[in-house]
């Protein structure tokens, strides 16, 4: 290809180029329009529901070249000062910058937005519930370590509720500052990510000492200060920091994913592909969980997680449930049947209805 032919296809691009900014702008004053509109309606700015059916619509009508994950990757940061313009929103997510939960957080909203770091998951629900920031993004499970504690205690107990989730594949890369496995004399990370790497610690790296640090991104920075650490952590966060990979992917399981919760006081309608999350609480007694249970089972409602935790309140050995269920709290079916769960137990509570989110990828 001759040098010509480049400045020529460069022209092109240059001309698309300005036509795209138009276009884009043309599409930010709209956006600012709904916002006024929905200003005076009192309607939140935010609508995951209509993001992700612009994203549906758009996939269909795309005959390529274009990648779908470009594709949602452009319009994630379109979205995003789409929804600055209309409104400053903050979100707080469990950090420190440059988690998972800030991968997860930025997934969801896109980089244009104020972000938040706070330093315990409980501080991202007092964030939101005092209004500070209209939403929040902590982790709630992973595929191989299991739930997060500390997000179902609070959940328990905290009047925020749930309005999306966020699923990511996690990838865990062991990096220091010489990137040489040789120089490893201690490796520290967050203690799920230590846990997600367990078979693989104890096969290559038999007697080195395990330190739990409170992020990913603190085990990066004492990596960073100390040529004897190796931190676990998520590639970008540790090259950022200019530490070198020494072995990338070494979670025991290569499917790995960590779900996130999105906390805040939107109510997001059904969608046809909506997933309900509940925690009740019953007396220790013969059959207590089995008749609510056999509520959703009898009406063919689809349960796809249940976990129990302590009460932790003043009688030991008592038990919430977290149940989540596959539809709306509006859908006829699921009203009704929480309806009646209410009727005879009142220690019921409705998390969020939420839409299901698809792992790209
Ligand atoms: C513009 C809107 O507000 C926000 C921005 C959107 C967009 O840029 O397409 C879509 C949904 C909302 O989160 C809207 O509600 O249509």
């Amino acid at each position: 290809m001759t040098s010509s032919t480049i400045d020529e296809l460069r022209a092109e691009i240059d001309a698309l180029d300005a036509t795209i900014l138009r276009l884009l702008n043309q599409r930010m004053s709209f956006s600012r329009q709904i916002g006024q509109s929905k200003n005076s309606l009192g309607q939140s700015v935010f609508d995951p529901d209509r993001e992700e059916r612009v994203l549906a619509r758009l996939r269909d009508l795309n005959d390529g070249p274009l990648p779908e994950i470009t594709l949602r990757a452009i319009y994630r940061e379109i979205f995003s000062g789409s929804r600055l313009l209309q409104e400053p929103i903050t979100v707080a997510f469990f950090g420190p910058a440059g988690t998972y939960t800030h991968e997860a957080a930025r997934e969801r909203f896109g980089r244009s937005l104020p972000f938040t770091a706070c330093e315990s998951i409980t501080e991202v629900f007092h964030e939101v519930a005092q209004a500070r920031a209209q939403f929040g993004v902590v982790p709630i499970e992973n595929s191989i370590e299991g739930s997060v504690s500390e997000t179902h205690d609070m959940l328990m107990t905290s009047t925020v509720g749930v309005c999306g989730e966020i699923a990511i594949r996690i990838s865990h890369t062991l990096m220091n500052l010489s990137g040489k496995m040789e120089d490893v004399k201690i490796v520290m990370s967050h203690p799920q990510a230590l846990a997600q790497c367990r078979s693989w610690l104890a096969r290559k790296l038999p007697g080195i000492p395990l330190q739990e640090t409170s992020s990913t991104a603190v085990a990066a920075e004492k990596a960073r200060a100390d040529s004897r650490v190796a931190a676990i952590a998520s590639e970008t966060l540790g090259t950022d920091l200019g530490l070198k990979v020494i072995r990338k992917g070494i979670q025991d399981r290569q499917e790995n994913i960590t779900r996130f919760l999105v906390l805040g006081t939107l109510k997001p309608p059904p969608t046809g592909k909506d997933r309900t999350s509940i925690v009740f609480w019953t007396e220790n007694e013969p059959g207590a969980l089995f008749r609510i249970l056999e509520k959703f089972s009898r009406r063919g409602i689809n349960l796809s997680r249940i976990e129990s935790r302590p009460e932790k309140g003043s009688m030991p050995w008592r038990y919430a449930f977290f149940v989540d269920l596959d539809g709306h709290r509006d859908d006829p079916q699921i009203s009704e049947c929480l309806a009646e769960i209410m009727k005879e137990n009142r220690l019921v509570k409705v998390i969020g209805s939420f839409p299901k989110q698809t792992l790209l990828q």
